[in-house]
């Protein structure tokens, strides 16, 4: 469990991390997300003490992880992949974090092996691609068998089969208890990945809930109906209209409700004698749901070039 209470951070007068409590829980991939320079590696380096907290604080499994005597046996973390010593091979690179950690010899070669490198492990990690430098630090933060993980953009480099791997992975080690702490800006590869996400935005807490529930909240979750009959359709849409609903039509007929869950349009239709033969909830995408919550936290943002004009 990974527990952050009033975890704050100032670089001068610029607050990267504002103020955060929340737990990281095991069992489940928990995904943080948030635009660029919201904070999330900061407050992944805050938590291997990388980072000092400028107040508040961040605990691995109750305690500080300067109190850790074998540090890399409670939380493996991948931050940076390029941070290997470019003429060292990947083996030695291993064995050396394994020697300061009172790791034996073997695990090394299980975690070469179980991160696809084994075949590659005598080769001078400078001369590794993008991809495979991911491998080894996801190789080093299995390493101590830890029951707390965190991986900073993981799939970042990695090709479609990688990026496979890596989701599987994340899901098997949650499934085995442990506690997995993962950022991504790739929305789409969270909504497979992640149980529950916690968003931040300029450094402060927007949400922490189960994927489900930032799904379900985002405007564009929708309520499908479909009916054979126009008429009752129409007298459907004029009652949830009047009902402060916001209704739109497809062009083959069906009305898209927001902001009315399935049961309540269900009994709507119900008291009103239509005949449906669809009822069901159209997700919005994590995308949708995460531009919606971050909307007015883009730090770095571009005027879009196409479409709505708005700011991405
Ligand atoms: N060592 C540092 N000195 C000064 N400012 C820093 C330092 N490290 C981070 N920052 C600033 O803190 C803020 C948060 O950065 P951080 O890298 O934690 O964000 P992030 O959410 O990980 O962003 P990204 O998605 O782009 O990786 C940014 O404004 C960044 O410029």
């Amino acid at each position: 469990m990974i527990t952050l209470r009033g975890l704050t951070k100032r670089f001068g007068a610029a607050t990267a991390v504002d103020n955060l409590t929340l737990d990281v829980v095991p069992g489940r991939v928990t995904g943080f997300i948030g635009p660029n320079g919201a904070g999330k590696s900061t407050t992944m380096r805050m938590i291997v003490g990388l980072d000092r907290p400028t107040a508040g604080e961040a605990l691995v499994d109750g305690r500080r992880y300067a109190t850790l005597r074998h540090p890399l046996r409670e939380v493996g973390a991948l931050l940076d992949a390029k941070a290997v010593h470019p003429g060292r091979s990947a083996r030695n690179h291993l064995l050396a974090m394994a020697r300061s950690n009172g790791i034996p010899t073997r695990r090394v070669d299980e975690v070469l092996d179980t991160v696809g490198l084994a075949n590659v492990a005598g080769k001078r990690a400078g001369t590794y691609s993008l991809g495979m430098g991911q491998r080894l630090g996801i190789a080093g933060a299995l390493l101590g068998d830890p029951g707390v993980l965190m991986f900073d953009e993981p799939v970042n480099g990695l090709d479609p089969d990688g990026v496979r791997w890596v989701r599987e992975l994340m899901r098997a080690l949650a499934a085995e208890g442990r506690t997995v702490f993962v950022s991504s800006h790739l929305m789409s590869e969270m909504q497979l990945t992640a149980d529950q996400l916690v968003v931040v935005g300029r450094g402060r807490l927007i949400a922490d809930a189960p994927i489900t529930e930032v799904i379900a909240g985002s405007s564009s979750t929708a309520v499908l109906v479909r009916s054979p009959r126009p008429a009752g359709l129409a007298e459907l849409r004029r009652r949830l209209v009047a009902a402060g609903r916001a209704v739109e039509q497809e062009d083959d007929g069906a009305l898209l409700v927001t902001g009315a869950s399935v049961e309540q349009v269900g009994d709507l239709a119900h008291e009103i004698g239509v005949r449906l033969h669809e009822l069901s909830v159209r997700e919005a995408s994590l995308e949708q749901a995460y531009m919606e919550l971050t909307a007015g936290d883009v730090e770095y943002g571009a005027l879009a070039t196409t479409g709505s004009g708005a700011r991405v």
